[in-house]
């Protein structure tokens, strides 16, 4: 026998309001669209949805404020952590790097839909963008759920201008990639390797953040 309980939206934590201050209208339209439509495009999986605004949406919240100038996100999928992002600081310019056309789509119609002007999508693989004048350079680059550090850092280091930063989402094993990164850490001359701890603030699970200086 299966359980036929459809999975419920999981109801907005108060954590919400306080990460995304006055855009937290366009928080909510962003997630409500991507509990709506994100399973059939193929997005999220069914079991996302009571987790998703804890789990996946403030988890890309938490980093907001570590954002400045101009922000590239490398395989931002549904939308994570860069459109969040894009939502929660108006004032940094996101480009979202994403090579699968069915999610780029989905990106492009969520930015039009909610008249973003500081939000860019581009149908690409990070690895083809390095030597583009034309995005680069950027201040900052994230990722999340991409791939392990050691293959993540070739990837993202490229885009970065001299003295801008990698601000990478991973998981517990955080301080165990970075010691396998440790041969790209040096070829890509990255300085002031840290994993910062964010979350617990706002009461909710611990998130680990690697951040990097690119090539000072
Ligand atoms: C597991 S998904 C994670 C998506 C999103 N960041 C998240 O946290 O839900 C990995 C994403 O990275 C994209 N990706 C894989 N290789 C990439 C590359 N070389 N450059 C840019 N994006 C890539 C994939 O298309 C996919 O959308």
């Amino acid at each position: 026998m299966t359980d036929a309980t459809p999975p419920v939206l999981e109801s907005e934590p108060s954590a919400a309001a306080a990460l995304f201050g006055d855009r937290i209208e366009l928080a909510r339209s962003f997630t409500a669209s991507l509990a709506e439509q994100g399973e059939t495009l193929g997005l999220i999986g069914p079991r996302e949805l009571p987790q998703l605004w804890s789990r996946h949406i403030l988890n890309s919240a938490l980093l907001a404020p570590l954002l400045r100038g101009r922000v590239g996100d490398v395989g931002s999928g549904a939308g994570l952590p860069g459109l969040v992002l894009a939502i929660a600081r108006p004032d940094v310019e996101l480009t979202l790097i994403e090579p699968m056309e069915r999610r780029t789509d989905w990106l492009q119609s969520e930015v039009d839909r909610m008249a973003l002007p500081n939000v860019r999508v581009l149908r690409a693989r990070a690895e083809d963008l390095h030597g583009n004048g034309q995005l680069l350079p950027l201040d900052q680059v994230t990722a999340r759920a991409v791939s392990a550090l050691r293959t993540l850092i070739p990837l993202t280091a490229p885009l970065v201008r001299s003295a801008g930063e990698l601000i990478l989402l991973k998981g517990g094993r955080a301080q165990d990639e970075i010691a396998a990164a440790q041969k790209v850490i040096r070829k890509h001359r990255l300085q002031d390797v840290e994993v910062l701890e964010l979350g617990g603030e706002h009461g909710l699970e611990t998130t680990r953040v690697v951040r990097a200086v690119v090539d000072p």
